[in-house]
């Protein structure tokens, strides 16, 4: 269970995925991307634009179910992708690692990469923009709302 959160803005996401195409940038040409749904997809589109590349498929990986995890399974292939010779895997994040290893058994040849990586996930990954510690859930744009905060001197003043 996550002991903290640590929310992450769209314009923070959108910096991070720049900065991930940037060093992309030095590995590419890709024939294409190919994003894990669905956390993988808007950060796809972003490196996508900035690396001018049209073909993107996607790979779809249950693994949690809110915050907890159960068995990863594959409801559908990338097949545009084959055994990933050329191609770009894309997520938001690696956790423990266990979604990024399914996805890399399937494509070996494919180049991985991810905006976050958790310190369990990142052997698994080639490139990550930002290290999160272990214990700290990440909240991405699409998690969150913005919410009303009552000020400081609308509460009752505690008695010392
Ligand atoms: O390294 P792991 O422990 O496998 O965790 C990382 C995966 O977990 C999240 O996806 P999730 O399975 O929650 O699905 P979603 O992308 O559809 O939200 C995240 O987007 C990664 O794909
Ligand atoms: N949103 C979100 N999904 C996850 N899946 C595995 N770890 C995480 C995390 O820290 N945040
Ligand atoms: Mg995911």
């Amino acid at each position: 269970m996550a002991t903290s959160y640590a929310t992450v803005t769209w314009d923070q996401l959108h910096r991070d995925a720049r900065q991930l195409a940037s060093t992309l940038m030095t590995r590419g040409p890709f024939k294409g991307i190919v994003a894990i749904t669905r956390g993988g997809m808007i950060p796809a589109a972003i490196i996508a634009r900035e690396l001018d590349c049209r073909l993107i498929d996607t790979i779809s990986v249950v693994t949690y179910d809110e915050e907890k995890m159960g068995e990863p399974s594959v409801i559908k292939n990338a097949d545009a992708a084959g055994d990933g010779e050329g191609f770009l895997i894309i997520d938001d994040l690696v956790d423990s690692g266990v979604t990024a290893q399914l996805v890399r058994k399937l494509m070996p040849k494919a180049v991985f990469a991810c905006l976050y990586a958790k310190p369990s996930g990142r052997p698994v990954t080639d490139m990550f923009v930002v290290e999160v510690p272990q214990d700290t859930w990440v909240l991405f744009p699409w998690d969150t709302a913005p919410l009303f905060i009552p000020p400081l001197a609308s509460k009752p003043a505690v008695k010392a």
